[in-house]
């Protein structure tokens, strides 16, 4: 790629940008939210057409006006949302929109003839499973898939491990160095050090829509890469955050909580759970075990179908949403671009969003049903949020599906912790964060729960959960397997607990929330 500019209203994504991928070599891209990652590999996969420069491929020069074309030229990427079609096999998943795809077909014979596919390839995923019965992993397992079929010789994995589990970063990596052995390139975009200097052959870091630094992955140190994001302001890349608050009284009681999952399937059974004001609980679990749907529960999304959940002594299993955002309950959905904004509404409305709920019905007008909303008090109030939590963006009428992937992330959790919540549900909060976004979020939240908040915070980051949570509990299918302090259990139970191979018993469970 030569000289690439790419220019939205009010930013330059990418400024003359000159970027090189060699055959068979992982090559990360590094940088802060909004450097223009995301943008320049949209770029070398045709979403947007740069405003100038050129991509030549073995030589030749190429245009890539749609990712179609892009493929042809055997660039394929795997984006951080998943684009697979639910009610389809992974055997039809993978053929969909390809050359060779007819549209009547046998599909007993098409998935004998991906599972052969799969064999030759070393990845594997069962071809006649709905796409919707899939983990996260798997689901990437497919997209990867689908990307080979159609015989991609570059791959863009854009964060494709902020989904995952430990155990399927570990497969991930499996697959990327088989795949560099074929010859094909993977590009590797993410905020995690640990995992781009273990993986990557060669380390790009971009700022503020310019490459600024190249090394190799081997020269490559967590200081210096820090140094190169983020330029000369200094950061702490292993910042600690000790907590000073010993947890009160009861906020949120969870009891014998059953709730269905998207398929009419038990998501939780008989879950038990207590969040104490100024404490911090922390979910841990793989991917899928029933995170999400808790967290939906608990902020009257998804009905529970038995059990009681109690804030402040108040039974609220059956009041509406809009009710407990009054009463101080607090949302960061993991699904951000689903759930978290309105990507067709301007940064301002989407931050005061909830607001609009607490603030209750004050004038005549507003008890006959017609709001009347101040629209400089929510630009203003917008105005500081976006301030503090740092979000980059042209301005607070900037509509939010226009932010990079990392500023989405702050917008939100600015939104929801800016209101002072009473509970904070924090879904993969720092999912897609960069380092001092990240460390910026962790001490958010310690210092909310110091201010006698409490938080449940759901993570699949581990090291995150131990370091942030006051009590850990752990979800494997839906059912809590233990609950304990960071430091009494070692790592390898907690594994164990965590693929459902070892629980506490009901009295040590029971025990571990009574203190
Ligand atoms: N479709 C778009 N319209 C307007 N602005 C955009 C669009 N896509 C990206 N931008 C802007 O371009 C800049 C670079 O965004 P990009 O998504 O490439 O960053 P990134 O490095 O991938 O960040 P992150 O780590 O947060 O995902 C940001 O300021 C973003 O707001």
């Amino acid at each position: 790629m030569r000289g690439i500019v790419k220019r939205f209203p009010g930013v330059v994504a990418n400024d003359h940008v000159d970027l090189k991928i060699c055959r068979g070599e992982v090559l990360a891209i590094l940088g802060e939210n909004g450097a223009g990652k995301t943008t320049l590999m949209n770029v070398l996969y045709g979403l947007y057409l740069p405003d100038e420069g050129e991509i030549h491929i073995k030589g030749r020069k190429v245009l890539h006006r749609s990712p179609r074309d892009a493929i042809e030229n055997g660039v394929g990427m795997v984006h951080q949302h998943f684009t697979l079609v639910d009610d389809l096999t992974v055997a039809e998943n993978i053929v969909l929109g390809a050359e060779k795809f007819k549209v009547f077909y046998d599909l007993e014979k098409l998935a004998k003839e991906i599972d052969e596919f799969m064999k030759t390839i070393g990845l594997y995923v069962d071809p006649l499973k709905k796409a919707y019965e899939l983990s996260a992993g798997e689901k990437q397992k497919v997209e990867i898939l689908k990307a080979l079929y159609r015989r991609v010789e570059v791959l863009i994995l854009d964060e494709p491990t902020s989904v995952l589990s430990p155990i399927e970063v570990r497969e991930l990596f499996k697959t990327i160095r088989n795949l560099k052995s074929r010859g094909i390139s993977v590009v590797f975009i993410s905020h995690k050090l640990d995992e781009v200097m273990e993986i990557a052959d060669r380390i790009v870091v971009m700022r503020a829509g310019k490459v600024v630094g190249e090394l190799a992955g081997h020269e490559a140190t967590k200081q210096l890469l820090a140094t190169l994001m983020i330029g000369s302001r200094a950061v702490n890349i292993e910042e600690k955050f000790g907590k000073h608050v010993r947890p009160a009284g009861k906020l949120l009681e969870v009891v014998d909580l059953w709730v269905k999952g998207d398929r009419g399937e038990d998501s939780l059974k008989a879950v038990n759970l207590v969040v104490r004001k100024g404490e911090i609980v922390g979910v841990a679990g793989v991917a899928g075990s029933g995170q999400r749907e808790l967290a939906e529960a608990i902020y009257g999304l998804r009905p529970a179908w038995r059990g009681r959940i109690l804030l402040e002594g108040k039974d609220i299993t059956r009041s509406p949403t809009a009710e407990r955002i009054k009463m101080g309950v607090s949302l960061i959905p993991e699904d951000r671009l689903r759930y978290g904004v309105a990507a067709e509404l301007p940064v301002y409305e989407n931050i005061y969003l909830e607001k609009v709920h607490l603030e209750g019905r004050k004038s005549l007008l507003d008890r006959i049903g017609l709001r009347v909303l101040d629209k400089k008090g929510m630009v203003d109030y917008a105005k500081k949020v976006v301030e503090k939590f740092s979000v980059k963006t042209p301005s607070v009428f900037t509509n939010a599906g226009k932010l990079s992937g990392g500023n989405i992330q702050r917008l939100i959790v600015g939104r929801e912790l800016e209101r002072k919540p009473l509970l904070v549900i924090a879904g993969e909060p720092t999912a897609g964060l960069d380092i001092a976004a990240t460390n910026f979020v962790r001490k958010m939240i310690v210092e909310m729960s110091e201010a006698g908040a409490g938080v449940l915070l759901i993570s699949s980051d581990l090291q995150e959960v131990l370091e942030l949570s006051d009590k850990v509990v752990i979800l494997c299918n839906g059912e809590v397997m233990g609950v304990f302090r960071p430091g009494e259990l070692s790592m390898e139970e907690v594994g164990l607990m965590m693929s459902c191979a070892k629980r506490m018993s009901k009295e040590e469970v029971e025990r571990a929330w009574g203190t």
